[in-house]
């Protein structure tokens, strides 16, 4: 997947503009979506994959059907993997918590309800100022978890309250998995979602691949009942769905998950 992310951002600037993300719009190139967070620009450039990439690929590579069907194999193939990951990972999370499929209504009477999710393609290109600019600024993302494929370069840098910024290196044949507001809800803050930001460099040009899975679009989120009682209050309110849990976010400027928050953390 890291090398059709790598010939998608090679291609020229007027070439990937052809799919550029319409106003308001998830799927296609731009800024990565959480730059709505921020009023300044960040360093780095995004294609935003939501549902089949297809059309978009015949776009970018108009004489090219061979790549175009290759990178679009590769892409499902990587897209159905990363969805069983994510499922099994989200499901071994909260069984950790003595939670079940039946126990959150949105996975359906059968507990098979699909779950949906957003393939994100960063690139960082080398900043000849990389100590006045960010690849992405802090942020925690909008989901249940997120799987992060990192190129063999440093950027990824992690917030933990006492120690501040550290780094998260690149380790050859592993992922990072991020847990996301959303799981965050869901566990009623017994999983917590995690700050983190890229850094960009001077020489090296920097790509990654996220699989942002989240819950189907159309339920709402609530922490699961089975989590509370008087002495566990809910601390957050039911969030209508995954998008405008998203949409409430970018009007926030990304300060969402801590003004839902019904209770202050009580104090050490
Ligand atoms: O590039 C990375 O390593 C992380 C990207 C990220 O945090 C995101 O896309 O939300
Ligand atoms: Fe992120």
């Amino acid at each position: 997947m890291e090398s059709v992310a790598q010939s998608l951002f090679s291609l020229p600037a007027e070439q990937k503009l052809k799919v550029a993300r319409g106003p308001g719009g998830i799927s296609g190139y731009g800024f990565p979506l959480i730059s709505a967070f921020w009023d300044k620009k960040i360093w780095s450039e995004c294609f935003t994959i939501l549902g089949s990439p297809l059309e978009h690929y015949a776009k970018l590579w108009p004489q090219g059907y061979p790549k175009i069907w290759y990178s679009h194999s590769i892409t499902e193939e990587y897209e159905k993997e990363l969805g069983r990951l994510s499922s099994r990972l989200t499901w071994i999370m909260l069984a950790s918590l003595g939670i079940s499929k039946e126990d959150v209504k949105w996975s359906g009477p059968k507990g098979d309800n699909q779950e949906a999710h957003v393939l994100q393609l960063n690139s960082y290109p080398a900043c000849p100022h990389p100590d006045r600019a960010m690849g992405l600024v802090p942020h925690t993302d909008s989901t249940l978890v997120s799987i992060i494929h990192q190129s063999k370069i440093c950027g990824m840098q992690v917030f933990q309250e006492g120690t501040g910024w550290f780094r998260v290196p690149p380790v050859p044949g592993a992922m990072v998995v991020n847990v996301g507001d959303l799981m965050h809800i869901l566990s009623n803050g017994s999983y917590v979602s995690v700050l983190h930001r890229v850094l960009v460099n001077q020489t090296q040009h920097r790509l990654s691949v996220v699989y942002n899975y989240g819950p189907p679009d159309n339920v709402p989120i609530s922490p699961v009942p089975k989590l509370l009682s008087a002495s566990h209050p809910a601390l957050y309110p039911p969030v209508t769905n995954w998008s405008e849990y998203v949409d409430t976010k970018a009007k926030l400027k990304g300060k969402a998950l801590a003004s839902l928050r019904l209770y202050k953390p009580l104090p050490n």
